[in-house]
């Protein structure tokens, strides 16, 4: 796979530019970003790693129009970001599922919300139920599902109206850490098959380096970004060649050193 170059901008699908935000409240006022510059061109894997309450949410939230800069912009395939936008894809920590939907009815609240057509949603549903391994379970209630079976449903729901521009907020944190790893390759994989561009944030530089075509590592709050770095890894990774990979292991270290005791081992 190859990239569009760092200079053109025309082709970016998520640009952040001088976006600094600052949250007031009866406490007082917090700076939770500094100031960040950001590109990310079509088909990107970015993963942002950076110390707890450096500011990471509150970036991906900007992305998504949720959260209001206080200096600077978001723009979107060009277009200014200036409220909650129906066109990206958001994946939470906790999967979020309606407890008395099945398997497909939560992925279908995407469609229903958007009104999409019914008869390419549920086209589309299906697809997704393949790719992401949950087929036999279309019907299964979430209680029934596993934890990493319900944040794939969640991908599901998030992928349902093909995003060009996928924002994951630490998607496999509450996971146990082999369910972590399938997790990682299968979104790989699904990365591959979309060439969605994805915004990852992760507090393990592992899954990071793993899975990003860009590593981007942030200071204590207010975040800035103080390090990005290129991974150069073919697209296609398997997991125990990749973690042995000399490319995997100077990044990973450069990252750890940067984050210092910041970041818990993985
Ligand atoms: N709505 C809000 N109102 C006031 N302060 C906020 C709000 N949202 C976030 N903050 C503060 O902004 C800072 C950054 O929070 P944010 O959740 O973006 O950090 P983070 O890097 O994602 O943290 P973590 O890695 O622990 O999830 C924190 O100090 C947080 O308390």
């Amino acid at each position: 796979m190859s990239y569009p170059t760092m200079n053109d901008t025309s082709l970016a699908s998520v640009e952040v530019a001088g976006l600094s935000i600052e949250f007031s409240s009866k406490r007082g006022d917090v700076q939770a970003l500094g100031e960040v510059d950001l590109t990310a061109r079509p088909g990107e894997f970015i993963a942002i790693v950076g110390p707890s309450g450096c500011g990471k949410s509150t970036l991906l939230k900007a992305i998504a129009g949720l959260t209001a800069p206080t200096t600077g912009g978001v723009t979107l395939h060009g277009e200014p970001v200036r409220g909650p936008r129906q066109d990206i894809g958001f994946v939470f920590q906790r999967p979020a599922l309606l407890e008395w939907r099945s398997v497909r009815g939560n992925i279908l609240l995407q469609a229903e919300m958007r009104g999409m057509d019914r008869a390419t949603a549920r086209q589309r549903c299906e697809q997704l139920i393949e790719m992401t391994s949950l087929t036999g379970f279309e019907n299964a209630l979430p209680h029934e599902l596993s934890g990493g079976m319900q944040q794939r449903v969640a991908l599901c729901r998030a992928l349902l109206h093909q995003p060009d521009v996928l924002l994951m907020d630490e998607p496999f944190g509450a996971l146990d850490a082999l369910t972590r790893e399938r997790m990682n390759v299968e979104l790989n994989r699904i990365w591959r098959e979309t060439g969605t561009t994805v915004l990852l944030v992760t507090h393990s530089v592992a899954e990071a380096v793993y899975l990003a075509t860009r590593v981007v590592v942030m200071s204590p709050r207010p975040g800035r970004i103080i390090e990005e770095f290129d991974v150069q890894l073919p697209a296609e990774r398997v997991y125990a060649d990749v973690m042995q990979d000399e490319a995997f292991i100077e990044v990973a270290a450069r990252a750890r050193e940067l984050l210092g005791v910041e970041v818990a081992a993985d």
